[in-house]
């Protein structure tokens, strides 16, 4: 396991052998080129010389990139950021306290480290599409309520389990979870990833820190909590507000301010969902969902919320439903037979379409 050089930790920097700067520059790295971030077949050599070489890119974050590797036979995704400007310290952080929780959401971390002064890495458990993504490409961008509630527990679940080792997200959104992958024996499970937001909501008592009012915007504008649109502190309560816009968009395929793109606009539609436009935002969804809605707006800054309750309304849903737990995913191949299928996953269409039938 690596160590951070630079502001984290005194150690000796690791090395990295670039195919692209070696051709470019003849193996010499120029000062003009500080921060520059690995591309695609370089290679990175820890401290430890384990050397993880970079086959592909996987996806583009906000001071890096991340790529495909391999750690002996298994594949794995490095994350690097640029050396200046990296919160990868804090994903660090997050995984390091997660690993040893053993909680059941979040990535391995395997390795991690920097090529100062240009940049950090982060290797762990690689990942499928993440939720926004798996929405986009089915018909009518709407998972099965199947599908949405079992992601709705999941995620709640990967949320309580990040609350309970101390942090908040304070990032809440479909494109920070994404199931694990079949050859990891992990295709069933729904992990949380990019705390480059996350921060420590306790102290060393295990005191919840004290709000400290207003600090500006931190989030994603479309699952931003109402607290995060008056620039306060944010805490466990934010990332559940944020997650239930998320199980709403999941469940129902879309949210009122979908469209919208300026912020007080969408804080606007955030308030009327609260109120006259609270029909609107839960039109379709099960009833359950609205107790949910007003179980998290009664929640303090302070408040631990009670994860259990919220489940239990989800799985009320399932059992109304008749909802079957041994159900693939929505972008699952069918792995039973298409009888079985067709009496098991009716989404909320065919049910009501079933419900009009015999009428
Ligand atoms: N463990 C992983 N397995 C597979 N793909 C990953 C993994 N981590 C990140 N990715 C891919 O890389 C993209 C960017 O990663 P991530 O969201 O962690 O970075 P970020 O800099 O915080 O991005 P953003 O600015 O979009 O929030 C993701 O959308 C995803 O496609």
């Amino acid at each position: 396991m690596g160590s951070w050089d630079g502001h984290f930790a005194a150690v000796a920097p690791v090395g990295v052998v670039s195919m692209a700067a070696e051709n470019a520059t003849g193996g010499a790295v120029s000062g003009a080129e500080k921060d520059r971030l690995p591309v695609e077949k370089d290679e990175i050599v820890t401290e430890n010389q384990k050397k993880y070489k970079l086959q592909s890119i996987l996806g583009d974050g906000g001071y890096g990139t991340v790529f495909l590797s391999h750690d002996k036979e298994t594949r794995v995704a490095v994350k690097t950021e640029k050396y200046s400007r990296s919160m990868l310290h804090i994903e660090v952080n997050v995984l390091k306290a997660a690993n040893l929780a053993s909680c059941k959401h979040f990535c391995d971390l395997m390795d991690y480290g920097s090529k100062k002064p240009d940049y950090v890495y982060v290797v762990m458990t690689l990942l499928g599409k993440d939720l926004h993504k798996l929405r986009s490409e089915l018909p009518d961008r709407k998972f099965s309520l199947n599908t949405a509630t079992k992601l709705g527990i999941q995620s709640l679940r990967a949320c309580e389990e990040l609350h309970k080792v101390g942090y908040i997200s304070r990032d809440i959104k479909p494109g920070n979870f994404a199931p694990g992958l079949k050859e990891n024996k992990q295709a069933k499970i729904i992990f949380m990833y990019d705390f480059g937001l996350a921060r420590k909501y306790i102290d060393r008592n295990n005191n919840v820190l004290p709000s400290r009012k207003e600090i500006g915007w931190r989030g994603t504008t479309r699952y931003g909590s109402l607290n995060a649109h008056l620039r306060l502190d944010l805490g466990r309560r934010d990332d559940l507000e944020s997650w239930f816009y998320m199980l709403v968009e999941m469940t129902r395929g879309t949210i009122p301010w979908r469209l919208v793109t300026d912020r007080t606009a969408v804080q606007k539609a955030k308030e009327a969902a609260r109120g006259s436009g609270r029909q609107q935002f839960l039109f379709e969804v099960p009833s359950q969902y609205d107790k949910i809605l007003s179980l998290i707006d009664a929640l303090s800054f302070e408040a631990t919320p009670d994860y259990n309750a919220l489940c239990k309304l989800i799985e009320e849903v399932r059992e109304e439903k008749q909802l079957r737990e041994k159900e693939c995913w929505d972008w699952e191949e069918e792995t039973v037979s298409t009888t079985v299928t067709t009496v098991t996953s009716y989404s909320d269409k065919e049910l009501r379409a079933k419900a009009e039938k015999s009428k």
